[in-house]
């Protein structure tokens, strides 16, 4: 189903002026009336289209605050009415969505732990069915391209067409550098698979740390996502959420005039033609690559018909670990990072297992 939904570009929101990237930006959770106004008359003077809002938080621990309620919703109005702002509030459930749907909120987003769950996800939808509101999708927490697409395809089946996606990162059991990693493979295959569907990057809930937003927003523009989603507060050190990651909406204008926005495609005939050539030889280069690993194959099968006939494992667990040693440091001589490395070599060994186990097992 994935290929031939028609969802619609963001040109088909009801928003002006969609020049990328799309902005949507505002506090992580409605706080007070006078926080809701104060915030979106910043974004308002920042030239940001759209206001969001949490009025629903789902939090990890219970002693969290969970969102000031239905009664923020009044506050967003008092937004839409007083800036012209589009508002903008996260839903987890049909209630939610009967509710922000009723009180005129113009765009929704379903965060990333209601993705996780095709049961919650569907409820939405049937909520949704007959109103085709923009939608935004935030990844799962779980590092699974198939419950994202899942996700969407569910909306999209309620008969909802202006659908966009969210990247917002990864949980992870250790503490990184970032608070959820961006795993960034995943929605480049998103986009791979659905290039209909407008990417949105998440810098605040990627970083947790209002220090580390500039990084990551530029690296979704030079990823040609379509817009970003940035937390930000009239007082951000003084929010009930996630203070650490909210910024003043002047320095999110600062950090947007500073992003260097690339042109997804080169429209000129000597540029094209200089990276046609270039293409070229990554195409032979390539070639070349996929024709080492079939001869690499070749006597790696050979080692596996070695072992059935003298009833030998096929994971030589010594070896292996030389060889990765050995080409880890290698690899990072070469300039490659230690994590491509790795995944190269894991991969390649991988591969190298199932084929023997093939010839153990015919
Ligand atoms: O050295 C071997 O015994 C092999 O079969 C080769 C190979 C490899 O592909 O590098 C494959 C499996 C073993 O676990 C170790 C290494």
């Amino acid at each position: 189903m994935s290929k031939e939904m028609k969802i619609k570009d963001l040109s088909s929101w009801p928003i002006k002026n969609t020049t990328r990237p799309l902005i949507i930006s505002g506090p992580c959770s409605a706080e007070t009336e006078e926080q809701v106004l104060t915030t979106a008359k910043g974004i308002k003077a920042a030239g940001i289209p759209i206001f969001r809002a949490g009025i629903w938080k789902p939090r990890t621990r219970p002693n969290s605050f969970e969102g000031i309620g239905a009664q923020g919703l009044i506050w967003l109005q008092k937004v839409k009415a007083e800036t012209g702002l589009l508002t903008a509030t996260e839903v987890a459930n049909a209630r939610h969505v009967e509710l922000a749907v009723g009180a005129g909120v113009d765009i929704l987003w379903i965060g990333a732990r209601t993705t996780v769950n095709p049961f919650a996800v569907q409820e939405i939808a049937d909520a949704l069915r007959g109103k085709d509101i923009p939608i935004l999708v935030k990844n799962p927490i779980n590092p699974d391209l198939e419950l994202w697409i899942g996700a969407i395809e569910r909306l999209y089946a309620a008969g909802l067409t202006r659908i966009a996606a969210i990247h917002r990162g990864f949980s992870t059991y250790q503490k990184q550098k970032y608070r959820n990693d961006p795993q960034w493979q995943i929605p480049i295959e998103l986009k791979r698979r659905l290039p209909q569907v407008p990417l949105f990057c998440d810098p605040s809930h990627i970083t947790g740390d209002r220090n580390l937003l500039d990084e990551i927003a530029q690296k979704s523009m030079d990823l040609n996502y379509e817009g970003l989603i940035i937390e930000s507060h009239c007082k951000p050190e003084e929010a009930w959420s996630d203070a650490k990651q909210q910024l003043t909406p002047q320095s999110l204008q600062e950090l947007l005039a500073n992003l260097v926005l690339r042109d997804p495609e080169a429209n000129n005939e000597v540029i094209n033609n200089t990276l046609g050539e270039l293409r070229h030889l990554i195409d032979d280069f390539d070639e070349k690559l996929l024709e080492l690993l079939e001869n690499r194959m070749q006597i790696a099968k050979t080692i596996g018909h070695y072992k059935k006939e003298n009833n030998i494992t096929v994971l030589q667990n010594k070896r292996w670990s030389e060889i990765l040693e050995k080409s880890l440091v290698q690899g990072i001589k070469k300039g490659f990072s230690e994590q491509f490395v790795s995944n190269l070599f894991k991969a390649i060994h991988q591969e190298s297992i199932n084929q023997q186990e093939d010839i153990m097992n015919s």
